[in-house]
């Protein structure tokens, strides 16, 4: 047994709110959060620095320490591989932190296999139509990446309401009240969590 905070996935469709409700409660808990840092094979861009923005790693390597059980979930996206190692999550950890892994399915069934026992928790969006109008919003997509993402979501949204894939599921309709439903439930999981 150890002490240290669990890690929270956060996992939902593309649009649903996810990246918004990790930033406010990284604002209302100051230092009690932190993302891990997440290893590649891609190159790094101008700025990026390795062991901070990423790992920078090959795909020889990536691949023995993917097969060592090193890492908690990864993906091959257009031939670079993307990973969370264990380490990483641990680090967090051994800071007081509470890590939170912002992930798709994919991953979430990868780290389900894994040694890491996190909280899961799905944010699911009020309706198919109302993704739909806050992908369109946000403004940061093609069409074309709109439809393949509202594809997915009815996939993602059938994985996520399933019996017991995730220990919560936020309905994420009006903000405030899902801010605030959260945040209650932090407090009750993470009794240390101080206001800012
Ligand atoms: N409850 C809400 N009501 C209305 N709009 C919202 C709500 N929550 C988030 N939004 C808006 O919806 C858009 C998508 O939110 P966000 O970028 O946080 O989604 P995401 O789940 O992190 O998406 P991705 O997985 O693609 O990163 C943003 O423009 C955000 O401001």
């Amino acid at each position: 047994m150890s002490d240290l905070p669990t890690p929270v996935v956060f996992c939902g469709p593309s649009g649903v709110g996810k990246g918004t409700l990790i930033d406010l409660l990284m604002k209302k808990f100051p230092d009690a959060f932190g993302f891990s840092v997440s290893h590649t094979t891609r190159g790094p861009r101008e700025g990026e620095v390795n062991g901070k923005h990423y790992h920078f790693t090959t795909v020889e390597d990536i691949k023995k320490e993917i097969a060592a059980g090193k890492f908690v979930e990864y993906a091959e996206v257009h031939g670079n591989y993307y990973g969370t190692s264990i380490a990483s999550v641990e680090s967090v950890q051994k800071e007081g932190k509470i890590c939170v892994l912002d992930i798709d399915i994919q991953g979430v069934m990868k780290v389900k296999e894994s040694s890491l026992s996190p909280r899961y928790l799905f944010i699911s969006p009020p309706s198919m139509k109302e993704l739909e109008d806050r992908l369109r919003g946000r403004g940061t997509e093609t069409e074309e990446a709109i439809k393949k993402r509202l594809g997915n979501a009815s996939k993602e949204m059938e994985y996520g309401q399933g019996e017991g894939n995730f220990d919560r599921i936020f309905v994420n309709n009006n903000l405030d009240e899902t801010f605030a439903t959260m945040t209650k439930e932090f407090k009750e999981w993470y009794p240390h969590l101080k206001e800012a």
